[in-house]
């Protein structure tokens, strides 16, 4: 009964990367249990692998497994209020008979966590809360807002995403590794900095794993950017704006980016600047660059299988990435990994950059490794290229088949100034020219990007796969 109502759930989530996949359930493990219950509620954190049939590419795996986190409310009653949130009813062993419920749904449980990182800041020389296998740790410097009611964010994506109010906001990673989880670690680093560009640090949830001797890194809590408008919205807005003007040209209308555009390369600077200035930075030599042509090769390798439309681009995107053969090294540091413009938020406090977990598909080893600052630049140019493109597609706001011809060029138009006053702010905030080395780098860190976006597109959204497939086009 537990088996199939957790297999349903973890099935039906949005959360859920394994979608599609060949899996079953072969475990669930109790992991922990939220402390503070009121009666008839018990809250636990439980862990659920997952094994594959058929490992993900290049995994060199016969079969794999993943955990996922899954916090249930158990209640002795049936909670009508909640009926949304119903996982199932069954006998548990610790708890009896239970009528269980997703907790991330349900105020009562919600508010327990809050608790618990209340109590972890009570004794500011232990700002640690040991309860069982569960750590509860807070950074000093804000008093949580206990008041405050939660809501599960209905844009979840990898993970659940919970707002204390406006105070505090709360990250529940839902697949979980043993190990540094680089959104808490950037976060921290960022947080005791003091960057203005990111949400600070509140505190962290560990799970102590005595089975495994390890520690998974189970939710974050932050500050709740009160003001916050998404990066990817507003540059939709703007697009659509210059798209509703026949006559008038992107610096002419008054929902121009550009100005955004430059702040967000700044703010992209000094993150970068203070990444470096806190987590390692390596020169590395000619061979490295020799290694990422070939893993970009590798990568191309594998996409023409998936999107066999690539092979009409293939000889100048191997004649990008053999470029990198010719560099003398290159520098590598703390980056972000998989930025764009929907990890970007607008407040009036300027941007703010949000997720710095690295491509969740990726294998955590892979995800902390340092990179080009190159990489995050490049991902960000690819949004500002994917945001004429979609409004373009979608055709909200305009009328599609009369101005088919001017909506491409004004699409052009918007992604060249964007990117170049993205572009722009960026190299000048580093106080360096964009030299042949750096430009190589771009262009070949924008490569990867669009063959990984042909085969995100043809695995997830096949009616975008002509949004990279265009910018291939445009660029031979
Ligand atoms: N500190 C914050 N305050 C307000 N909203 C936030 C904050 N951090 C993230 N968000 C919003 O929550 C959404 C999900 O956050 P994100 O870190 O990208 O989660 P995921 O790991 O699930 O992709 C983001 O798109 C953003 O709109
Ligand atoms: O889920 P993540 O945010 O980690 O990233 C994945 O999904 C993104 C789409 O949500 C995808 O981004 C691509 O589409 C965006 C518009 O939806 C665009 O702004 C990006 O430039 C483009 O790469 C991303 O590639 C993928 O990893």
């Amino acid at each position: 009964m537990k088996h199939d109502a957790l297999r349903n759930l973890i099935a039906e989530a949005r959360w859920f990367g394994g979608k599609g996949r060949d899996w079953s359930l072969t475990g669930v493990r109790r992991v922990g249990e939220l402390p503070d219950a009121p009666d008839g509620l018990r809250v636990a954190i439980e862990l659920a692998e997952l094994t594959f049939a058929n490992p993900s590419t290049g995994s060199g795996q016969a079969a794999e497994t993943e955990l996922y986190q899954l916090p249930l409310a158990y209640y002795s009653e049936p909670q009508d209020r909640i009926g949304h949130a119903w996982v199932g009813e069954w006998d548990d062993e610790d708890f009896g008979r239970s009528f269980v419920y997703d907790a991330l749904h349900d105020r009562e449980s919600m508010a327990l966590w809050l608790a618990a990182f209340a109590t972890a800041g009570l004794d500011s020389a232990r700002p640690t809360d040991v309860r069982g296998q569960l750590a509860f740790h807070r950074v000093p410097g804000h008093d949580l807002d206990l008041e405050a009611h939660s809501t599960l964010f209905s844009g979840e994506q990898s993970n659940s995403s919970v707002a204390f109010g406006e105070d505090s906001l709360m990250k529940v990673f839902r697949k979980v590794t043993p190990g540094v989880n680089p959104d808490i670690a950037i976060h921290q680093v960022l947080t005791e900095a003091g960057s203005s560009h990111v949400a600070a640090l509140y505190g962290w949830l560990d799970l102590v794993d005595d089975e495994t001797n390890t520690t998974i890194q189970l939710a974050m809590l932050q500050q709740f950017l009160r003001t916050a408008s998404d990066g990817w919205d507003l540059a939709l807005a703007s697009v659509r704006n210059l798209f509703a003007e026949a006559d008038l040209h992107a610096d002419e209308v008054g929902g121009d980016f550009a100005g955004e555009a430059a702040r967000l390369g700044v703010a992209l600077a000094e993150v970068h600047a203070d990444l470096a200035a806190h987590f390692p930075v390596e020169q590395r030599d000619g061979a490295a660059t020799g290694d990422l042509a070939s893993a970009m090769e590798g990568r191309l390798d594998a996409a023409l299988d998936v999107v066999p439309d690539l092979a009409r681009y293939e000889a100048g995107l191997r004649a990008t990435f053999a470029r990198l053969r010719d560099l003398d090294g290159v520098e590598v540091q703390q980056v972000h990994g998989d930025l764009h413009l929907g990890q970007t938020l607008r407040t009036v406090k300027g941007w703010k950059i949000v997720d710095f977990e690295g491509e969740p598909a990726k294998p955590l080893a892979v995800r902390l490794q340092p990179d080009s600052v190159w990489r995050d630049v490049a991902g960000m140019l690819r949004s500002f290229d994917y945001a004429p493109r979609v409004v373009g597609m979608t055709g909200v706001g305009f009328d599609l088949g009369a101005e088919a011809e001017q909506r491409d060029y004004r699409a052009s138009e918007w992604a060249a100034r964007n990117r170049a006053a993205f572009l722009d702010a960026y190299v000048s905030q580093r106080g360096a020219d964009l030299g042949d080395a750096a430009r190589a780098l771009l262009d070949a860190y924008l490569a990867d990007k669009v063959v990984y976006e042909a085969v995100y597109e043809a695995r997830n959204r096949p009616g975008w796969l002509s949004i990279p497939l265009a910018a291939l086009e445009e660029s031979t």
